[in-house]
């Protein structure tokens, strides 16, 4: 990385976001590093999503700065920027390949060597229709859509709702060994602190809207002496 590079891969500004009447974002100053694994951890309804969506230009601040690789987030942000989003998208009358080569066609940075190999990883059958495949399984395929993308940017917002516990480990295990540090930043929220812990290099904690912690892993369980898991308690509980 050259001196000159700017070393963050988002960097917010006192944002402020606001829905009619609902405060969901309110003041948050943050810089994620390029290179990174980071964690958006909170209870329900503390904003993570909306942060994401922030991030991903789908919405905009109310008030405040949002850079993203350098540059304001805008309605050509998803061509370099990866976004899972929490809600299903997927079409159930496409079989399992016709979605990938669906979503493909958008994306000059696609990788479909990658898809295919992860298509196996995650065990899942390309002639399957999508409205028979069980929650998890649509699940594992939007992670398949967003991954297999070649952009420096990776947003996922809930990527392991409805997997269960142990293919949950495994996808992580394969999320750590594919990612490229040199090339990539992934934000992710989830509810799945403990089997996600071993991912996260950085750990954002979310309440109201506010940033309650924001720190390195490491940082965090030398702190406070735990699991994220336990710390989530300790800050939530
Ligand atoms: N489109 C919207 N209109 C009005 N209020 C909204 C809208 N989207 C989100 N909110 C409100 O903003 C707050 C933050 O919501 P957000 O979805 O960002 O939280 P979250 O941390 O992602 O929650 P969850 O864990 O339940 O997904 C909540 O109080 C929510 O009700």
């Amino acid at each position: 990385m050259s001196s000159e590079e700017n070393p963050y891969m988002i960097e917010l500004k006192d944002i402020h976001k606001k829905y009619l009447l609902k405060q969901a974002i309110s003041g948050i100053d943050l810089q994620i590093k390029k290179g990174t694994i980071v964690g958006l951890l909170g209870p329900n309804g503390s904003g993570k999503s909306t942060l994401l969506k922030m991030m991903a230009g789908l919405i905009y601040p109310t008030s405040g700065t949002i850079l993203v690789g350098g540059r304001k987030p805008d309605v050509h942000n998803k061509q370099h920027v990866a976004y899972l989003p929490e809600i299903d998208n997927l079409y159930g009358w496409m079989t399992v390949r016709e979605t990938l080569k669906f979503i493909s066609g958008f994306y000059k940075d696609w990788q479909a060597e990658r898809a295919a190999e992860m298509l196996v990883k995650m065990e899942l059958d390309e002639n399957q229709k999508v409205r028979n495949l069980s929650k998890g399984m649509r699940a594992r395929l939007k992670l398949i859509a967003a991954l297999s993308r070649n952009v420096p940017l990776i947003l996922l917002d809930e990527p392991f709702s409805g997997i269960d516990p142990s293919s949950r480990a495994k996808i992580i295990r394969s999320i750590i060994s594919e990612f490229q540090s040199d090339e990539q930043t992934i934000l992710l929220s989830t509810h799945s602190v403990n089997e996600s812990e071993p991912m996260f290099d950085d750990v954002i904690f979310l309440q109201n809207g506010q940033v309650k912690i924001f720190d390195s892993t490491e940082n965090l369980r030398e702190t406070y002496g735990c699991s994220l898991e336990n710390i989530w308690e300790k800050v939530y509980g």
